[in-house]
């Protein structure tokens, strides 16, 4: 009953599997008996209007919030990337990464570290404290550790709250090719959006990765 599902000849494993899932919020359930499983590869778009659980049930799979019954199986390293950025204001693009890499346990050579920057196109702003940038160039910084996760030896599962926020047409384009990249490598990723272009231009990057 609680076996994580097999991962067989033509199926991919289970790096995450939540099984009969119930989340409240206050007295009230947000959602009950939610079965869901990623396998290696997997690209889960999850979307709901304002106030239907997104937030609480990524919160949930990433282990921030304790379901009030139900049973959560990760076989996968996590990122987590919620609403809020979570940069120290007073460091430098760069310093951002490396600090979240080493509290990660990852060791970043200078190569690795261009490549996750220049994959957002953050190489010009990497001396930049992060207190001077904009919206996008913080959403951006947030997002380069994507791209220093594609570099670790596992493949991570990736749970990404809202990540096309503030992003202008190139970052979308370069998240979704960072997504693709990610599940062509055996992770696995879950993210909400509420924006239907960004989410159909994934869809249409992963669809380009298997062709
Ligand atoms: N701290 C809290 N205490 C009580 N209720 C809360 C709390 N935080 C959120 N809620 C409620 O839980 C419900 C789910 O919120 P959640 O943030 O998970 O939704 P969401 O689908 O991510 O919403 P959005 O699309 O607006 O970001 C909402 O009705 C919200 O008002």
């Amino acid at each position: 009953m609680n076996a994580l599902p097999p991962a067989t000849a033509d199926a991919a494993p289970v790096l995450l599997h939540a099984q009969q899932l119930v989340c409240e919020r206050g007295e009230r359930p947000l959602f009950a008996a939610l079965d869901l499983s990623l396998r290696a590869g997997d690209c889960l778009w999850l979307r709901g209007v304002n106030g239907s659980g997104k937030t609480t049930l990524l919160r949930t799979l990433a282990g921030l919030r304790a379901p009030a019954a139900g049973r959560l199986q990760r076989q996968a390293p996590l990122l987590y990337l919620g609403h809020a950025n979570a940069l120290k204001d007073d460091l430098t693009v760069a310093e951002n990464l490396r600090l979240d890499a080493a509290l990660r346990g990852q060791l970043v050579t200078v190569a690795a570290l261009r490549q996750a920057l220049d994959a957002l196109a953050l190489g010009p702003l990497r001396a930049r404290p992060v207190r001077s940038l904009s919206q996008g160039q913080r959403r951006r910084t947030a997002l380069a550790r994507l791209g220093l996760s594609l570099q670790t030896e596992a493949a991570e599962l990736w749970l990404l709250d809202e990540p096309f926020d503030a992003l202008d047409d190139a970052g979308v384009q370069a998240l979704c090719a960072l997504m693709a990249a990610q599940c062509a490598r055996g992770g696995a990723v879950l993210f909400t959006s509420h924006q239907a272009v960004a989410g159909l231009r994934c869809a249409e990057q992963m669809l380009k990765a298997l062709t």
